[in-house]
């Protein structure tokens, strides 16, 4: 079971390396990677489980926060009210953005990131639109299109796949400048 403690923080050089794509069929240790990575959210999302164990509460993450080198993502990002299903749930192997809107979109709050122990604010202007091609971990291929707020997830977690942290998008003159025509999520 994972906790905080597998997370590198920045500093580790797993945080800024390109990750290996992985080969199909994958192994235990690969199967065994994805199914902790997916209860790591799930934990980190219920509050007794969370408190007790001290996570932070996250809707992505990526193979590299584990210091792990291989290009895999996962995503658990909550439906609107309490009980509904996840809008997203979902392990993705060699995920690859294959075309995006021109418009932009940014979180009106920033975003946060499990490997930076700091807020770190501005605004993280990303693709308001993208579609991926990625495959499951049965080595099944998708081709699907994402916007809002799955979109923003997306892109954090590939980052991580690419060595980028999301501050790397932050304006460092003026963190809340923005182009009239990006969109703000709040
Ligand atoms: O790489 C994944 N993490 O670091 C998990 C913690 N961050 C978040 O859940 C988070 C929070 C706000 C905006 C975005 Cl886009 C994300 Cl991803
Ligand atoms: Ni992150």
């Amino acid at each position: 079971m994972l906790t905080m403690e597998n997370i590198v923080r920045e500093g580790h050089p797993a945080l800024r390396e390109i990750a290996e794509p992985l080969s199909f069929p994958l192994s235990e240790e690969d199967l065994t990677l994805a199914n902790e990575m997916m209860e790591f959210l799930e934990n980190s999302q219920d509050p007794e489980i969370s408190e007790e164990m001290g996570l932070r509460a996250g809707v992505g993450l990526a193979a590299p926060q584990l210091a792990v080198k291989k290009r895999m993502i996962a995503l658990l990002i909550p439906g609107e009210y309490e009980d509904d299903p996840p809008e997203l749930q979902e392990v993705m192997v060699n995920p690859r953005i294959v075309s995006h809107s021109v418009e932009d979109i940014c979180l009106k709050d920033g975003e946060g990131c499990l490997s930076v122990d700091r807020d770190v604010p501005g605004y993280v202007v990303r693709h308001s639109r993208i579609t991926l091609s990625y495959q499951d971990v049965t080595g099944k291929t998708f081709k699907k299109r994402f916007k809002g707020y799955p979109a923003i997830v997306l892109q954090h977690e590939i980052d991580h796949l690419n060595g980028v942290m999301f501050y790397d998008h932050i304006n460092q003159e003026s963190p809340m400048a923005l182009d009239e025509d990006v969109k703000i999520l709040g």
